[in-house]
C-alpha cells in the first residue's frame, strides 16, 4: 500500500512525528501493532489526496487544445465526481461538478475538463475558490463564448460534525459570457443538466 513512500527520506521521518502526535493527542497508544504502518500510510494517502499542489490545472488544457471552427454549440460536461478536502477542518466535501463551455474555436479533450476539476480538487479548498478555479482556467485557455461550472458537494464537517445536518447539499456555480448574458443559453445549459439526472 505504501510502497513508494521512502521511510528513509527526511521529510518523511519528520511529517511522520507528527502525524503521531496527532494519534497521540487523539488518545490512542502510538507503539500498538496495528498503528505501526499507520503515520506511512496516512502521508501516503494524503500525497494523493493533495496531489493538485503539484501541478498547474491548467497545462491539461493549454498542452492540448485544438482549433476546430464550426461547433459553437455547448460542450457540457456533466456529473463529474468531486472529492475535495475543506480548508476549515481537513475534512473531505464530495458530491458533483457539471464544466460547460461555448467554444469560440478551441476545443479541448473532454477528459481534460475533468482533469482540472481533479486538479485543483486535490487542494485544501473551500467549494467558492474550487468552482472559480474551475472556470477560471477554462475561460483563460480555451477563451470561449461562454463558461459554466457548477458544484454540488455534501460538506463532512457539516453532516457528520458540529451543526450535523448529513441531508444538507450546497451548490454553487460560476458563469460567464453567454451563461451569463444570454438566457437561452442558461436555459439550454440547465435543460441539459436537468436531462442528464432524469436519464441517469
Ligand atoms: N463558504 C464556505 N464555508 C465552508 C466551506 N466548508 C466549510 N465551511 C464553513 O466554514 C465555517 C467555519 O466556521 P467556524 O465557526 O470558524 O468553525 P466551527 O466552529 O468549526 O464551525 P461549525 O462547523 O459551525 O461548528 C463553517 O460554517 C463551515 O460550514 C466552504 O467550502 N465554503
Ligand atoms: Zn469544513
Amino acid at each position: 500500500m505504501t510502497e513508494d513512500f521512502d521511510l528513509n527520506d527526511a521529510k518523511n521521518i519528520e511529517a511522520m512525528k507528527h502525524v503521531r502526535g496527532l494519534l497521540e493527542y487523539m488518545g490512542e497508544d502510538v507503539d500498538r501493532e496495528g498503528l505501526q504502518e499507520t503515520p506511512a500510510r496516512v502521508l501516503s494517502a494524503m500525497t494523493e489526496h493533495f496531489s493538485g499542489y503539484h501541478e498547474d490545472p491548467r497545462d491539461h488544457l493549454l498542452k492540448t487544445f485544438e482549433e476546430v471552427e464550426g461547433y459553437d454549440e455547448v460542450v457540457l460536461v456533466s456529473d463529474i465526481d468531486v472529492h475535495s478536502h475543506c480548508e476549515h477542518h481537513l475534512v473531505p466535501f464530495v458530491g458533483k461538478a457539471h464544466v460547460a463551455y461555448i467554444p469560440r474555436g478551441r476545443v479541448v479533450g473532454l477528459s481534460k475538463l475533468a482533469r482540472v476539476v481533479d486538479g485543483y480538487a486535490k487542494r485544501l479548498q473551500v467549494q467558492e475558490k474550487l468552482t472559480m478555479q474551475i472556470a477560471n482556467a477554462i475561460e483563460e485557455v480555451l477563451e470561449p463564448e461562454g463558461v459554466a461550472v457548477i458544484v454540488q458537494c455534501q460538506h463532512f464537517c457539516m453532516c457528520h460534525r458540529g451543526v450535523h445536518k448529513p441531508n444538507s447539499w450546497t451548490t454553487t456555480s460560476k458563469l460567464t459570457g453567454a451563461f451569463l448574458n444570454n438566457p437561452s443559453s442558461r436555459l439550454e445549459l440547465f435543460q441539459l443538466i436537468g436531462m442528464n439526472k432524469s436519464t441517469g
